[in-house]
């Protein structure tokens, strides 16, 4: 197999499919407050409204008879649970970019991936070159992308660690008591997004959390990701009628937050003088114009991340200097600055002698982190007077992390069938052109904190 089916035009402008955040496009965990009728005002409705269109549920005798109002209100919230999973069949459905899993599939792998038009986009006129372009890009690519992959073991690692991500995930639901089916539905190589929604469909899962493995939106990952199922959803009679929501972003997740800081504090411990190390954040790089012309969250968004990671080590009596870079640009344009290879220059230049390297676009480690940062970032900031080096692993199946998704999964659940509207004319135009929202499926608007 080799590129998914191509993304209409159309979708730029009109999209069904339910991105359920907050109104300034933070994430369900902060914004979404239960939902009342009053949310939804003069909204018309042509779907199966789910959870959000019954009465609440009166939980109120629930809390007659308890000894303390903390077991009054954990006995309610596990008693929610049940009404909300009821007869109900939970399915996630976690998206992630997908890797070449023998030095073989690069050169497909790299075609799926440059003839997404959420990774090249070409003004409309010249769509038409989208596959002939990929096609070339990727050929030419490959033979310097298949030594990065045989210098890690001949294969990316990211099918594996997210099959494992998703068992640990249906693992941590099931002892909540959401017992769940976990989906993997790769961008661009196996099991495709398409395979995943046709097991979803063969499950007979009736109501679906769509999770991104990116913790911050990005119009070239989860935007992508998102997109592809839009227009899958959009052609199937049974996917349409299916109770779905979005959990578009989550890096600002309490426990999220704090499993990076815990990794960033253990790693620090490994150096001589921990107080002395600059913590590098490296995220992976877009293009400029994604953020300054497509109004991608993707800049905003990681430099809040990191904000929040800094808080969380602050409050932990963890004080050190901290950068932001990007790396791993592709192509002859100019990307999100400044840029990771430039930046390691420059702190040694500046005397930095301790540097402790944290991506934190991915929640796997991939080639990025086991080549680029690993090999070649390493050996440039030695060879820049960069004495002591480290790098903090990506959080893999890290338990709190687990965890926390899990909350993020069982929080979204009462909004399953409902929908909200965020920034999605940043996130749903893939062009760069002005586009204007046209719900097609009622959209309540949950309030933000
Ligand atoms: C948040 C993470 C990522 C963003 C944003 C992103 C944007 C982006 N990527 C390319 C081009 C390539 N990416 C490649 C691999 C790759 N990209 C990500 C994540 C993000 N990409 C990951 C995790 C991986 C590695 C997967 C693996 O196999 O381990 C590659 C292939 C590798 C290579 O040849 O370097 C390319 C090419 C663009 C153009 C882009 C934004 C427009
Ligand atoms: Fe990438």
């Amino acid at each position: 197999m080799q590129a998914p089916a191509p993304v209409s035009d159309s979708l730029h402008h009109t999209s069904p499919f339910l991105l359920n955040c907050g109104s300034d496009g933070v994430n369900l965990s902060r914004t979404v407050k239960p939902c009342s009728a009053g949310d939804r005002p003069g909204i018309s409705v042509n779907c199966n409204l789910g959870w959000s269109s019954q009465t609440s549920p009166d939980l109120s005798q629930h809390f007659r008879g308890y000894s303390s109002a903390s077991e009054a209100v954990l006995t309610a919230q596990s008693d929610l649970r049940k009404l909300l999973v009821g007869n109900e069949k939970i399915g996630v459905l976690l998206l992630n970019l997908g890797g070449p899993e023998t030095l073989d599939d690069v050169q497909p792998f790299l075609f799926n991936l440059f003839a997404d038009p959420d990774i090249i986009r070409l003004p409309r006129l010249f769509r038409f070159l989208q596959k002939p372009l990929a096609k070339f890009i990727s050929v030419v690519r490959a033979p310097k992308s298949k030594e990065g992959y045989a210098s890690i073991g001949g294969g990316s690692p990211l099918r594996q660690i997210t099959d494992a991500q998703a068992e640990a995930l249906r693992e941590a639901l099931c002892g909540k008591d959401v017992p769940a089916k976990v989906y993997v539905g790769m961008r661009y190589w196996h099991p495709f997004t398409e395979e995943a929604i046709e097991q979803i469909k063969r499950d007979g899962i009736t109501k679906l959390v769509v999770l991104p493995l990116y913790p911050q939106f990005s119009i070239s990952t989860s935007g992508s990701s998102l997109r592809l199922l839009e227009s899958i959803f959009r052609e199937d009679e049974y996917l349409v009628n299916m109770q779905h929501t979005v959990i578009p972003s989550w890096y600002q997740r309490e426990g999220y937050i704090k499993s990076m800081a815990t990794l960033i504090e253990n790693e620090l411990t490994k150096f001589p003088v921990p107080q002395k190390v600059m913590i590098f954040f490296s995220a992976h790089g877009v293009p400029l114009a994604y953020v300054e012309e497509a109004g991608d969250p993707y800049k905003a968004e990681m430099e809040e991340c990191v904000d929040l990671i800094m808080e969380e080590l602050e409050k932990r009596g963890i004080t050190n200097p901290c950068t932001l870079a990007y790396q791993s640009r592709v192509g002859p344009v100019e990307w999100l600055k400044p840029y990771t290879d430039e930046t390691i220059i420059e702190l040694g230049q500046k005397g930095v002698k301790s540097l402790l390297a944290v991506p934190i676009s991915f929640v796997s480690e991939h080639i990025e982190t086991l080549e680029e940062i690993d090999v070649e970032y390493k050996e440039l900031a030695l060879e820049s007077g960069i004495k002591h080096w480290g790098r903090v692993p990506a959080l893999g199946c890290e338990p709190t992390f687990i965890s926390d998704l899990a909350d993020a999964v069982i929080e979204s659940l009462p909004y399953v069938g409902a929908m909200a509207v965020s920034n999605l004319e940043a996130r749903q135009s893939s062009d760069g052109t002005s586009v204007k929202w046209k719900p097609k499926l009622s959209l309540p608007v949950f309030p933000s904190y």
